[in-house]
């Protein structure tokens, strides 16, 4: 490998400094994603939170080296288990997705080959990254079905997907991003399109199995009341950027964006039950036409001259940031 690997500083596992991924459209250039930093420890999980457009699923797609063109990115820092993954050949980066970080996608198609049977696909995997047996990958398939909780792993290992519901398929995904003990997961949204019920079942799953295996996980969604509870840290992204970071608590607790404010007020409660949702007012602007300065300001209640200019991400108490003005937690 011609990258440069680095004394690994302590447990850290994920340090993105400076990240921008943009696409260069023939309308104007889409800064999707910003300038964003990131730090994640190993075994640690991050909640990645915001409304639709905002840069989520580029910034999973873009540490996983799978923009497509026109998608340009570039990093100031861009370390993963004290590799420079913009020092890795497409190869190597191939090498370590599946094997090192592993991604779920919103849809399970994304991952599951129709025409293959489950078996194949499962134990492809595992051969692609171990020098196994293939009685061998298909033994650490079935027990990595067990722990996703897939009744009668036998049997489904011998299907092809379109046999299998929705939520059985997205639970085999799950277990493909697992079966290599990857050390980061990035999980895109993979609960949306189930039901509640299941969608609570998966999340308690895969936060237990990463916890097991000292796995970190970056579970991206929309909805911060399914992370509240899940993530140890969480990162508020708005219009590309980061707006706010920090533990679960500081964020669900004492939280300092008016953007964060409004996705707390969001979250339904047995308050709001019969009553009308709070909606943060306004839409996500277009991302070729950002409003200047913080691009909040236009749908925020706090918003002054002064948020014309651009709010730097500053520290309000230790592991806590915001980029606001006129941060401060909710009257
Ligand atoms: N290939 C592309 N060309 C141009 N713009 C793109 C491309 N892919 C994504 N974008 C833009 O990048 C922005 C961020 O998209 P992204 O999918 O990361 O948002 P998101 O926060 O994950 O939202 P969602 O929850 O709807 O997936 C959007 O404005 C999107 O239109």
């Amino acid at each position: 490998m011609n990258s440069v690997r680095a004394m690994p500083a302590s447990d850290l596992l994920l340090d993105v400094q400076g990240l921008k991924t943009y696409f260069h459209t023939r309308e104007g250039v889409v800064k999707a994603v910003d300038g964003i930093s990131l730090e994640i420890r190993q075994g640690e999980i991050l909640g990645l939170v915001g409304e639709s457009g905002s840069g989520k699923s580029i910034t999973g797609f873009s540490l996983m080296k799978l923009v497509d063109e026109p998608g340009r990115m570039q990093a100031d820092r861009l370390y993963f288990n004290g590799l420079d993954l913009q020092k890795l050949s497409p190869d190597e980066y191939r090498q370590l997705r599946g094997r090192d970080m592993a991604m779920i996608f919103q849809d399970p198609s994304t991952t599951l080959n129709p025409v293959l049977r489950i078996d194949t696909q499962m134990i492809e995997a595992v051969q692609a990254h171990n020098r196994v047996s293939r009685q061998a990958a298909r033994a650490r398939s079935l027990d990595v079905l067990k722990k996703v909780g897939i009744p009668s792993p036998e049997e489904r290992l011998t299907v092809y997907p379109h046999h299998l519901s929705g939520g059985m398929r997205q639970r085999i995904a799950i277990a493909i991003a697992l079966l290599n003990s990857p050390k980061l997961i990035i999980a895109d949204e993979p609960t949306t399109a189930l039901d509640v019920t299941i969608q609570g079942q998966i999340l308690y799953e895969v936060q237990k199995l990463c916890r097991e295996t000292g796995t970190a996980l970056i579970w991206i969604t929309h909805d911060l009341a399914i992370v509240s509870g899940l993530a140890d840290r969480i990162a508020v992204m708005y219009a590309g950027r980061i707006v706010e970071t920090g533990m679960a608590s500081q964020i669900i607790g004492a939280a300092q964006h008016p953007y964060t404010h409004g996705l707390i007020s969001s979250i339904p409660s047995v308050h709001t039950r019969g009553h009308d949702l709070f909606q943060i007012p306004g839409s996500t602007p277009s991302l070729l036409n950002l409003p200047k300065g913080c691009p909040f300001r236009t749908r925020c209640y706090r918003a002054t001259a002064q948020c014309e200019l651009d709010p730097a991400l500053e520290a309000v108490a230790p592991g806590h940031e915001a980029s606001c003005w006129h941060k401060g937690v909710q009257a």
